[in-house]
């Protein structure tokens, strides 16, 4: 019998619990971290790497794909999605501005009602987006990376370099967290038949029980669409990681998630042909077969 692929997610979560090093960390929150890891995933015949082993929110996370490919690094568009996932940030950095006791509900409420105070107090700094869709280089160029590895992979599919990436180095003090996922790495086999649209990323922090779920199926997700608009079918996801950790107020759940069986991974199909990378919405995702295990709630480290 062949393994579950989400078995590598569960086993790669023992192996930090078992042999991963005690240590503190930025958030003050401490974690179990380990250096390195890979997991591979065929999505050939259409399998949607949604973990299955909790409910993972993937409507959220292609949500957030779907706002990083807009170029945007402001949290407006994503609270009018529903998406709440970065309201931490510019919440801390608000509290600590203005010393003002605003509760996260009532933070978010602002955002969306008053387009002054999002412009002031809800942008993250040029993250992911920005980098992504209008990186400025030393000479003042703006670089559409994405537009450029979409001609790329159109024009020279053999190439090397068909690459975007997020680690602006000069930018990183203006930016409310560096980049996570950080180098998305494109490569096209079966060239002059079948061509297929595989993807390698490196991310070089993981908190692998709440960012993980979210990464793979949203990057999962960017294959699909990339994909569809050079017309190639999708191939592998290969997911690499660099410090892999598990935060300490997450052990109970992560105890709890590895004594459960993994189900079928759910099929994932696109209804409709976008008439660029520009115009994706989350309507057009469609998955079927989606059972997972029931939720684990967890407290993600600010
Ligand atoms: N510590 C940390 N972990 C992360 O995964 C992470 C960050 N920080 N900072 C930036 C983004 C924000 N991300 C997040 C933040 C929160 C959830 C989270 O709480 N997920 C819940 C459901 C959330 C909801 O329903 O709104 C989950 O159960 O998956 C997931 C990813 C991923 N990234
Ligand atoms: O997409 C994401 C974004 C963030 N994370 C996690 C990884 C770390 O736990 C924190 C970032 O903290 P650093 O100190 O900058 O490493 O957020 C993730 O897993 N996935």
């Amino acid at each position: 019998m062949t393994r579950h692929p989400e078995s590598q997610y569960l086993g790669l979560l023992q192996r930090v619990l078992d042999s991963g090093d005690r240590r503190m960390d930025r958030t003050g929150v401490g974690t179990v971290s380990s250096l390195g890891a890979m997991m591979r995933f065929d999505l050939s015949e259409g399998d949607f790497p949604i973990f299955t082993t909790k409910r993972v929110y993937w409507k959220l996370a292609v949500k957030e794909m779907i706002w990083f490919l807009t170029g945007g690094t402001n949290i407006r568009p994503l609270l009018a999605e529903g998406v709440r996932i970065w309201t931490d940030w510019p919440l801390a950095a608000y509290r600590r501005a203005t010393g003002e006791e605003i509760s996260q509900l009532d933070f978010e409420q602002r955002v969306l009602g008053d387009e002054g105070f999002a412009m002031q107090w809800g942008d993250l700094g040029p993250v992911y987006g920005k980098q992504w869709r209008a990186w400025v280089a030393s000479d003042g160029t703006i670089h559409d990376q994405v537009a450029t590895l979409i001609n790329d992979l159109k024009v020279n599919p053999s190439s090397r370099r068909l690459i975007f990436h997020a680690w602006n180095v000069g930018e990183l003090p203006k930016m409310a967290l560096a980049p996570c996922h950080m180098v998305y790495q494109f490569h096209v086999s079966g060239i002059g038949s079948r061509p297929r649209l595989n993807l390698m990323v490196f991310q070089r922090s993981c908190d692998l029980f709440l960012g993980l779920p979210f990464n793979v199926c949203q990057q999962a997700a960017l294959l699909h669409m990339i994909a569809q608009q050079v017309d190639m079918e999708v191939g592998e996801l290969v997911w690499t990681g660099g410090d892999v950790h598990i935060y300490s107020n997450h052990f109970e759940q992560v105890r709890e998630q590895l004594s459960r069986d993994p189900r079928p991974f759910p099929k994932l199909s696109i209804s409709r042909r976008a008439s660029d990378i520009n115009d994706f919405t989350i309507g057009d995702f469609s998955v079927t077969g989606y059972e997972p295990h029931p939720p684990i709630a967890g407290d993600v480290a600010v």
